[in-house]
């Protein structure tokens, strides 16, 4: 098999029922419902792509050990110039969504990929284990397959570990084992894009405490396992929008959903982590699976912040006011914090490290301050693009406003923008900055950049703690060096 074209990813989907709930309503048919059927065609596009030959030598390789052309994300990185390659799929498949989708198939898969080079973590627990790993992620290379995940509890009481929750099985947890596998029961969030992936990968993230055994899990089920029930949240955009009137939100629509699991049997070549916590506190920053995925978000987020930074500089230039002080300001400290993250994914690939596994792992620290200052800095970029719009976000008219003969003189004369900027090209600017910084669809994605990796509070508390352990504060003693000399002074 090997990479997928995108009507075979299509096919693939058309062929199976995952019970999915949207507004109230259980979707007979994922392909042709029309709150996913243009995010289903973007992502169809990134399958295509792999064939292209713009993008295919950049993107794919032949896997040495089949000799099938696979995607890149399922290239185990052994030097900085596999960690380029992987850098090309991430930026190839950002680019082509603007970096507005964020679970596209290379973020999980990278994660699989990780896992799979270090399933000696899994070794050491439990041998089955590790193989059931190897196999899933030559299972996932060889199909291409697209996934998605939901590794949080969903948020009932945080004030609470999963085994003190009002309900037992509240969070996802283990039932009983069975002689065809482990049955699961409870709820996990947030799976990004559940409804048009071909399967579900559920892994520990840190924070499991003595007691929460059941609730030590990791195993992969395709989409459509009987007993898991998908709910959506309320869509963002109703698939009936134009492209004219919201040229994003119409097409990069990145359902999210809660993962309801009732008695779901995982079979036992399915399971990867069970009952065990110290393995699931241990399997995020053990096994790669937090800091390889890190790469390909920061990548996506440099595209996404740089849309975003292009977009409010089309605005200023429109309205002709980027000659203004406080407009370069603003805008100027939007292209810094580009840089910066720029930059710091340069670091993050030339000083990457080669583990005692031999994989290229890309910069902890470097990694880890671009998943702390994009959190920050995307909200910048959506504000300043709230702040040098101002009331022209709120004065374009509608496609249909156009099209009307009676108002299309009125359109063509009040809607212009600055000296060769006409009524349409200054409206459609608008619409493309009004779907980032004003529509439900622009606020989720400013929420995903705040929280999709994790709260960003807690894990900059856990980068402080790890360098901490590291900084010698040489400098420190260096400079109180000339406090000793007065010392001896002081005390003769
Ligand atoms: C758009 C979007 C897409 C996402 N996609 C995915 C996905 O595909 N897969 C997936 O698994 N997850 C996904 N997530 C979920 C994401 O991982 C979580 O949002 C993140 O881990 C934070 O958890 P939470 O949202 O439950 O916040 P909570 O943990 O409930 O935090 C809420 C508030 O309470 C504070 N707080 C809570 N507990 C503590 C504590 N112990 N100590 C200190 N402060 C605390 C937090 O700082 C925060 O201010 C997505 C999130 C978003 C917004
Ligand atoms: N992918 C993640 C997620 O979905 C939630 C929390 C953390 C991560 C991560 O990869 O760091």
């Amino acid at each position: 098999m090997g990479i997928r074209t995108g009507a075979q990813y299509i096919e693939e989907l058309k062929a199976r029922k995952p019970e999915v709930w949207l507004s109230g309503k259980k979707v007979a048919n994922v392909f042709e419902e029309p709150v996913f059927k243009q995010p289903i065609l973007e992502i169809a596009r990134l399958y295509d792509m792999q064939h292209d030959s713009e993008y295919k030598d950049k993107i794919t390789h032949v896997c040495e050990e089949t000799g099938e052309r696979v995607n890149n994300a399922f290239l185990v990185p052994k030097s900085y110039e596999d960690l380029i390659k992987r850098r090309a799929v991430f930026e190839a498949f950002a680019k082509a969504t603007f970096g507005l989708m964020g679970r596209t198939p290379d973020f999980l898969n990278v994660v699989v990929t990780s896992m799979y080079h270090n399933s000696w973590f899994f070794e050491k627990y439990n041998t089955k284990w590790a193989e059931n790993v190897r196999n899933y992620y030559k299972y996932l290379r060889d199909h291409d397959l697209f996934l998605t995940h939901a590794i949080i509890n969903p948020q009932n009481d945080r004030s609470k570990n999963s085994h003190e929750q009002k309900d037992m099985y509240t969070h996802l947890g283990a039932v009983k084992e069975t002689p065809d596998g482990l049955v699961v029961r409870g709820a996990k969030m947030l799976a990004t894009l559940a409804p048009i992936t071909d399967e579900v990968i559920i892994y520990s993230f840190p924070g499991f405490a003595p007691g929460d055994e059941k609730y030590a899990l990791a195993f992969a089920l395709p989409i459509g396992t009987p007993g898991l029930r998908i709910i959506c949240r309320e869509p963002m955009q109703d698939g009936t929008r134009s492209f004219f009137d919201h040229p994003l939100a119409s097409r990069f629509e990145e359902m999210d959903a809660l993962l309801v699991f009732d008695d779901v049997v995982v079979p036992w070549d399915r399971v990867f982590l069970y009952n065990n916590i110290e393995a699931a506190n241990k399997l995020y920053p053990m096994t790669g699976a937090g800091q390889q995925p890190a790469h390909q978000s920061g990548v996506r987020g440099l595209v996404k912040l740089q849309f975003a930074t292009e977009v409010a500089m089309k605005v200023a230039d429109t309205i002709g006011v980027d000659g203004y002080l406080n407009v370069q300001n603003d805008l100027g400290e939007l292209i810094q914090s580009l840089e910066s993250i720029r930059a710091l994914l340069k670091v993050a690939e030339y000083e990457h490290t080669i583990t005692e596994h031999g994989e290229a792992m890309p910069d902890y620290v470097a990694l880890e301050t671009i998943r702390g200052l994009l959190p920050k800095m995307y909200p910048r970029a959506i504000e300043v693009m709230q702040i040098v719009g101002a009331g022209g976000l709120l004065m374009s008219p509608t496609g249909a406003d156009f099209n009307n003969g009676e108002l299309r003189e009125s359109i063509d004369n009040y809607y212009v923008g600055r000296e060769g900027i006409s009524s349409l090209e200054r409206v459609s600017i608008f619409k493309l900055a009004w779907d980032l910084c004003g529509e439900a669809f622009g606020q989720r994605l400013l929420q995903y950049e705040r929280y999709y990796t994790g709260d960003p509070i807690r894990k900059r508390a856990i980068f402080f703690n790890m360098y901490k352990r590291q900084a010698s504060l040489d400098m420190v003693t260096e400079a109180l060096k000339a406090v000793e000399l007065d010392k001896e002074m002081l005390m003769n």
